[in-house]
Parts: C-alpha cells; sequence; structure tokens
C-alpha cells in the first residue's frame, strides 16, 4: 500500500492542540503520512499562567529535516509557525528546490493565547519568500491585513479587498478566516481563487476550547490537496473537519482547551453553506 506523504514546517506545541501536532493528528485523519521538520519547540509554565517559552531550533537542523523529509517523495507541504525571517527564507528556498504545486502557507503570527506579533520582520520576509510559492494562503483576519499592508478587515467587503491585495502578491488562492472574531452570525471565511469569492459559512461554536483550529483547518487543506481534491473541495472539507473540531473542543486544564482532531471521523461532517458572491 501507498500512501500520500505531507510534510508540515511549523513549531511544537508541547500541550498538543496546535503545531505540529495537530498537523500530525489531523493529516492522519484524512489517511495521509505526516512527516515534520521542527522550527521551535513552545513549552507552557503551570508555575507561571502558562506563559509560553519558544525555544528555536538550529537553522542547520531545521535545514536537514526538511532535506530528510523531501528527499522521500512529498505530495503536500504545509508551513506553520516560523519564527524568524531566516527561517522563513529557509522554508521559502526549500520549497522552491522541491518544484511542488500543493504548498499551504499558514501565515501564523499569533497564538490566540498570547497577542504579541512574532517578529514583525516576518511579515515581509512572508511576503518575499512564501507568498509567491503559495497554492494557498490561510490567514486569520489580523494575518491578512498584515500580509497586505492594509487595516485588519472587519467586515466581509474589507476581506474581499484584502484577499486580492493577498492574490496580487503571488498566492493564487486565499481563504481569510473570519472564525470567531468576525462581527457575523456565522463562523465566516472567505475564499478567492483570483476570480470568484466564495463565502463558507457554519454554525459558530460559543467556545474558548478552540486552541489549534487554524493549524488544524490548514493541515487539512494540506492532506486534501495531497490526496488529489481541487483547492475549493480542499478548503470545503477542511472547514468541515475544523467545524466539528471545534464543537468538540475540550477542556484540557485551566488554561487552554484544544479543538478534537478527530471530531467529523467519530461524530460526522458538520454542513457547511457555500456561497458565491
Ligand atoms: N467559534 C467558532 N465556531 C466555529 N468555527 C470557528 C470558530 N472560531 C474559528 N472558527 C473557524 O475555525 C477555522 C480556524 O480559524 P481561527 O481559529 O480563527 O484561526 P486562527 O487559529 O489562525 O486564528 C476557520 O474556519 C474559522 O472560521
Ligand atoms: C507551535 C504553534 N504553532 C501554531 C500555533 C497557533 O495555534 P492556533 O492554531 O490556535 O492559531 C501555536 C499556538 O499556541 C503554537 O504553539
Amino acid at each position: 500500500m501507498t500512501m500520500k506523504k505531507t510534510l508540515t514546517i511549523a513549531g511544537s506545541d508541547t500541550s498538543g492542540g496546535a503545531g505540529i501536532q495537530a498537523d500530525l493528528k489531523t493529516f492522519q485523519e484524512h489517511g495521509t503520512y505526516g512527516m515534520t521538520a521542527l522550527t521551535v519547540v513552545v513549552t507552557m509554565d503551570p508555575d507561571n499562567n502558562w506563559s509560553h517559552g519558544v525555544y528555536s531550533l538550529p537553522i542547520d537542523v531545521l535545514r536537514a529535516q526538511i532535506k530528510t523529509a523531501l528527499s522521500t517523495g512529498i505530495d503536500a507541504i504545509k508551513t506553520g509557525m516560523l519564527s524568524t525571517e531566516e527561517v522563513i527564507k529557509t522554508a521559502g528556498e526549500a520549497i522552491a528546490e522541491s518544484g511542488l504545486d500543493h504548498v499551504v502557507i499558514d501565515p501564523v503570527m499569533v497564538c490566540k493565547s498570547e497577542d504579541e506579533v512574532l517578529n514583525p520582520g516576518t511579515v515581509d520576509a512572508m511576503v518575499e519568500y512564501l507568498l509567491p510559492k503559495a497554492e494557498i494562503v490561510t490567514p486569520n483576519l489580523f494575518e491578512a491585513g498584515q500580509l497586505a499592508s492594509m487595516k485588519t478587515p472587519t467586515t466581509i467587503e474589507q476581506m474581499k479587498s484584502v484577499a486580492e491585495k493577498i492574490h496580487s502578491l503571488g498566492a493564487r488562492n486565499v481563504v481569510i478566516k473570519g472564525g470567531k472574531q468576525l462581527h457575523h452570525d456565522k463562523a465566516a471565511d472567505l475564499f478567492y481563487d483570483g476570480k470568484t469569492f466564495t463565502l463558507l459559512e457554519a454554525e459558530k461554536t460559543d467556545t474558548h476550547f478552540n486552541h489549534g483550529a487554524g493549524c488544524t483547518f490548514a493541515a487539512a487543506i494540506t492532506a486534501n490537496l495531497a490526496n488529489g481534491l481541487d483547492v475549493k473541495e480542499a478548503v470545503i472539507e477542511a472547514k468541515q473537519f475544523v467545524t466539528a473540531a471545534i464543537a468538540n473542543g475540550w477542556k484540557l486544564n485551566e488554561y487552554v482547551g484544544p479543538v478534537m482532531h478527530g471530531a467529523k471521523t467519530r461524530f460526522g461532517a458538520s454542513d457547511i453553506t457555500k456561497t458565491v458572491l
């Protein structure tokens, strides 16, 4: 038996809900064989309100991991938390050398629990080294504004303008996650393929147990592309997958509640509405 191979270049979330842990769990649920190249290890201090520690791996160690994984013949790549401009450049160059089409860029700039931008210089590096390689980029509202050098969008009309700008920077498809932050009665994401805008809407769950939702969504898109779905189908399934994962999010401890990555497989898909705008 052969399996499609998916690689995530991302950070390790020791608490298990986000980062490479979310990616591997999601790859597994989609029947792909997941591989990893770690950029940083994120820890949480239980004696200090779960405050995050971020430990970077040496750049040579990152390069060696990417080389190992790519040598096996990867079908789709996803990027997640990339901590410095050098890491972003390294990932971008490796993706270019791989010649792969199925490249999903999740431009992680903040963790839900922390609201500081990882490192402002990284935004320019993402625009230069990653957007032109992206089959799809998956920013939330804040990240979309940053990539586009525009104000954080707060309405669907503004999301459309920001998506057009990001597309013009080289990403072949864009999905902006309105999620919980957008003032809208549904959890709405805007998909743009350079021609058509499609609004994807799902039931909004009133929960704080959504840690890892962004990583899970992008990882599901990656696995779907590896499995041969077209980009729009890949996004729609990923939306169903993450909606079920959030609806079944759970409390790990008093600080964090991860999504349940396996919820769609166990409890079934959630309904998604698709509207061409
Ligand atoms: N409370 C919620 N209920 C249902 N879906 C949500 C909710 N919050 C976010 N989503 C969806 O989860 C996916 C990931 O979005 P989000 O959590 O906002 O990303 P990020 O982690 O990058 O900020 C998107 O499809 C978004 O619409
Ligand atoms: C390693 C890592 N990657 C990505 C994220 C982003 O997580 P989310 O999917 O909740 O936005 C986090 C947040 O803690 C993280 O620790």
